[in-house]
């Protein structure tokens, strides 16, 4: 049998006029547990990725997405699996974002984001929007 795949896993880069981006906090008990991520989950089977977007926007912060266009698609190797972070920066939505999943949340500017607070992959779409 063919190995699994890499894990599709959606981002969401909310970005604020002001330049702020929402980073929410991985839940106690899970993987990376404590550090910080941007919003979002796993692809479902046949789900296009901007759906998949959509729906765990949604889902965890209670907002709909109205303008979001793709960032990077980042390929990631963890001890256990492999992902493919497919992150969008979403610059319109409807609602305010609030943790409906008990996440902390904060919004920070990029420049004030600290590396090592994040998720391992994070850090590499740290750098990619830095560099922007
Ligand atoms: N959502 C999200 N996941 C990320 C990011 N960076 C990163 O390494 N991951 C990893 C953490 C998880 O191992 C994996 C899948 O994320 P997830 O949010 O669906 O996973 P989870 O552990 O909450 O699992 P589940 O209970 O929802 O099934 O991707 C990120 O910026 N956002």
């Amino acid at each position: 049998m063919a190995p699994p795949g890499p894990l599709h896993v959606m981002a969401g880069v909310l970005r604020r006029p002001d330049g702020a981006v929402l980073v929410t906090e991985r839940p106690p008990g899970k993987h990376l547990a404590g550090l910080w991520e941007f919003p979002g989950g796993k692809l479902e089977p046949d789900e296009i990725p901007f759906a998949g977007l959509v729906r765990e926007l949604r889902e965890e912060l209670g907002i709909e997405v109205r303008e979001a266009y793709p960032l990077l698609v980042l390929p990631w190797r963890y001890e256990a699996f492999q992902l493919l972070l497919d992150t969008w920066v979403v610059t319109a939505w409807d609602g305010t974002p609030g943790p409906l999943e008990g996440q902390g949340l904060q919004w920070h500017r990029p420049e004030a984001l600290t590396p090592a607070q994040l998720a391992p992959a994070d850090q590499a779409i740290l750098r990619t929007l830095l560099a922007g």
